[in-house]
């Protein structure tokens, strides 16, 4: 049995694409002040290793994977934005750049790690007007994703190319999470 350990609509869309079975029992491990970790690859790995064990912890016998994603500007790992001024500072901070999207998988049974990895998008915003940045703010779409916007709403109209995985950018390595799937058994082509 595989058990996915997150709330995020978009993981399960992606795990969707699969058209395999699983369930879903979100993580509530709390990431709260986590972030001050090392490198941000091995943030979102271990963020996603940690869900994925307090899930484990009391779903003996089923394969649970989970996932973290981080985005990563100068330097600076950025989650979740709390408000609207942290919001505008993180939107701010991605205006006419590029910035790493990681996004850490794991697999875990039994309490323990089997198997995970980090994957990195670089995403290139183009430079944002005060107006668009509100505008963008407004539609509430920023609070529930790292960095403060999301690729495949009307944050997308920001991103001017990107190099990598688009589904890596969503929360979930589509590519990869398949690989890792395969290589546990968990996902079968049945030809
Ligand atoms: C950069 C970016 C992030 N995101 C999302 C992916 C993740 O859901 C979210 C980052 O938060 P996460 O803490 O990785 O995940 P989550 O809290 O949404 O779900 P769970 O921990 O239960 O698995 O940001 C987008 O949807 N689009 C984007 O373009």
């Amino acid at each position: 049995m595989l058990i996915l350990a997150s709330k995020s609509p978009r993981r399960q869309e992606i795990l969707d694409i699969l058209g395999i079975n699983y369930s879903v029992i979100p993580s509530d491990f709390d990431e709260e002040g986590v972030l001050d970790s090392p490198s941000p690859i091995a943030l979102a790995e271990i963020l996603a290793t940690l869900k994925g064990r307090a899930v484990s912890n009391n779903n003996y016998g089923a394969y649970v994977l989970s996932a973290d994603t981080v985005v990563e500007v100068d330097g600076i790992s950025l989650g979740k934005p709390k408000d609207f001024g942290e919001s505008k500072e993180m939107l701010k901070l991605l205006s006419g750049k590029a910035h790493s999207v990681i996004t850490g998988v794991s697999l875990t049974k039994d309490g323990l790690l089997l198997d995970s990895f980090s994957e990195m998008t670089k995403v290139y915003f183009k430079n944002l007007t005060e107006t668009e940045i509100n505008w963008y703010i407004n539609t509430k779409d920023p609070f529930d994703k790292a960095g403060g916007y999301g690729i495949q709403g009307p944050g997308g109209i920001f991103v001017e190319k990107i190099e990598g995985c688009y589904f890596n950018v969503v929360g979930l390595p589509l590519s990869r999470t398949a690989n890792l799937l395969r290589h546990h058994d968990l996902f079968k082509l049945g030809v």
